[in-house]
């Protein structure tokens, strides 16, 4: 056990010597408690790889829903140890700030100690009422918490260009060990290497050049990463200079065997393969956080929390977006101030942002406008329904924050109007801040309504295709929206069309598709009543057309590609096949990337 710092002042006092005592038990157990958490989660991901290649695709599922869980069951675990341990004096703020400083002390030198403090900060959390929670107790905002970016030589190997490009490039797939062969790894190798070739000499002249003088090497992550059907492995091409080509292959397992299936290369392209839409990465590794700083130095725009997001540390991206809120706060101008968020306003959430900021805000309201009859708890269900569900590119992924801080000054007027009427309930001032109870964070889009109004004939086209494709894919997933309307949509910068509006999400398979049954009577249909009994899962795909009734130009672009969607065979044909145990094909690449 390490010894405690003598200069630290609460540590003066014989007479807390029981409270030293009581602080180490509790460090210890929270200590105990992030290492069985990690334990369990790297047992998880660890057999990515057998579910790969048996081709488990519905264990691969539900191994990412049982992951999702542990981190919360080890949370309640500890906090169930903790309350013994602590016993009368578990409410003193004075034990714990004492309890922290050993257990900082106890993961100082610890490879996770990141992730390592925000398991401590959950815990307190889960046992403190969140209104008393100070800074004092928690790991978040001080410098010395946080990590700075560490070497990763180790996570990574090198092959040299100093046999041919192509002989390199053989190495790279060689040196994967799978129990499953490639169909035609000839075919497959020359394929990348091609493709590797093009793609350098079109983003990156130093690689090209190096390619062809035999120079430089190949870099690679020792352990692949692993989502629903596919498998990457990742990387980049360094020139002598330093300039690189990150790049990640998709490897597939097909009834015939593995197959290349595509490579991604330069940060944007890679980007992709780890949107804000997508389920998290199964990477087996006991040093997620190098993995980070790697990822970081192929992505170098994506935030950290971003990237622990996408390798399923999904809490402790939290802090570190805690981190970046209060830091993108900090150093944006004072001008740029929290406004309700751009297009229709929600009748179920306050939704509001920066007009600098990637994220939007969502509260729920504390009365929602009709016709919506749902509770708050429905919502929060229905927002945690996603969470653990396949996003497959097209679901917005949310962070759920408690008593989350804002500085007050930020907020314009009209905001603050608008959310002392809708979210009274929600929100408490004190002093210089406006703290929300409860707030999901996304990730900004700009609203497919709004998008529509500034597009051209072509990328009208588009993204009407993208629309109906991200309502077919969430159709594979087992997901259907609900409410189909332009405004619940947003289009990504890559114009990528991505759904946000939850309240109404429900499976696939619990939805009745039904023809418009035809009247008898002609004057029946004018009537407003329904001539026809309706349950409440009916849903009647004629009627998707009204979802365009203020922009006929957009429904004829939608319906000339779409069509099938207005039809219940459509949707019936996804319900036999979903329930026939079949999981679509998710591909987070362009089908022209493809390898054919
Ligand atoms: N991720 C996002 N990016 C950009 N704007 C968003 C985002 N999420 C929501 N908005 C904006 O906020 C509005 C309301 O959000 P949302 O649809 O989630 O609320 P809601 O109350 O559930 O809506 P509804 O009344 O349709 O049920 C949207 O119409 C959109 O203009």
């Amino acid at each position: 056990m390490p010894e405690l710092e003598p200069q630290n002042p609460l540590l003066n006092e014989p007479e807390n010597a029981l409270q030293q005592v009581i602080a180490t038990k509790l460090a210890r157990a929270v200590f105990a408690g992030f290492e069985a958490m990690f334990a369990e989660f790297l047992n998880i991901t660890l057999g990515a790889q057998s579910r790969f290649e048996q081709q488990q695709w519905q264990g691969v599922q539900s191994a990412m829903r049982e992951r999702l869980q542990v981190y919360e069951r080890q949370v309640k675990s500890v906090s169930e140890a903790v309350r013994i341990i602590a016993f009368q004096e578990l409410h003193e703020p004075l034990l714990w700030q004492r309890a922290k400083h050993i257990y900082g002390q106890m993961v100082a030198e610890h490879e996770n100690q990141p992730i390592a403090h925000t398991f401590f900060n959950s815990t307190f959390g889960s046992i403190w009422d969140d209104k008393k929670i100070r800074t004092v107790h928690l790991f978040v905002l001080k410098a010395k918490y946080r990590a700075k970016p560490r070497p990763f030589d180790n996570l990574v190997s090198r092959i040299s260009l100093q046999n041919g490009f192509t002989h390199a490039v053989q190495q790279l797939i060689y040196r994967q060990a799978f129990r499953v062969k490639f169909t035609d790894l000839a075919k497959d190798i020359d394929n990348l290497q091609a493709t590797l070739r093009l793609g350098a000499k079109q983003q990156c002249r130093q690689v090209y050049e190096l390619m062809n003088l035999n120079d430089g090497y190949i870099e690679y992550a020792n352990s692949l990463f692993f989502r629903n059907k596919a498998c990457y492995l990742i990387g980049r091409c360094i020139a002598k200079n330093g300039d690189n080509m990150p790049f990640a292959i998709a490897i597939l397992n097909t009834d015939e065997g593995l197959k290349l299936d595509a490579v991604m290369m330069g940060a944007d392209q890679l980007s992709l393969l780890f949107g804000f839409a997508r389920t998290y990465f199964m990477v087996d590794t006991d040093q997620p956080a190098r993995y980070v700083d790697y990822l970081s130095v192929l992505m170098p725009h994506k935030q950290r929390f971003e990237l622990f997001n996408a390798i399923g540390f999904i809490k402790h991206a939290k802090t570190e977006f805690y981190r970046y809120k209060v830091d993108t706060t900090k150093n944006s101008p004072i001008e740029d101030k929290y406004i309700v968020a751009p297009g229709t306003p929600g009748m179920v959430m306050l939704v509001f942002t920066t007009p600098g900021s990637d994220y939007v805000y969502k509260v729920i309201k504390d009365k929602f406008n009709a016709p919506k009859t749902a509770t708050k708890a429905h919502v929060m269900a229905k927002y945690d329904f996603v969470k653990q569900a396949d996003r497959v590119g097209r679901l917005v992924d949310t962070h759920e924050f408690r008593y989350l801080a804002f500085d007050l000054s930020r907020f314009s007027d009209e905001l603050l109007t608008q959310m002392q009427a809708n979210i009274p309930s929600c929100m408490s001032i004190a002093n210089k801040a406006l703290v929300l109870k409860h707030v999901y964070v996304e990730r900004k889009m700009t609203p497919l309504n709004l998008y529509i109004n500034q597009c051209d004939d072509n990328q009208l086209s588009k993204v009407m295709h993208d629309y109906g494709q991200a309502i077919k894919d969430l159709a594979g997933a087992n997901i259907f929206p609900g409410d189909m309307l332009m405004k619940n949509f947003g289009v990504t910068r890559w114009g990528r069309v991505v759904f946000y509006d939850y309240d109404e999400i429900c499976p696939l398979t619990q939805c009745q598709f039904r023809q418009l049954p035809s009247s008898e009577n002609s004057f029946d249909e004018l009537s407003n009543e329904s001539y026809f009994d309706v349950a409440e899962n009916d849903v009647f795909p004629s009627q998707f057309k009204v979802f365009f009734s203020a922009d006929q130009r957009a429904f004829n672009y939608f319906y000339e590609q779409h069509n099938d969607l207005f039809s219940p065979e459509f949707w019936q044909q996804c319900q036999t096949q979903i329930n026939a145990g079949y999981i679509y094909d998710v591909y987070p690449y362009k089908q022209s990337w493809r390898f054919g």
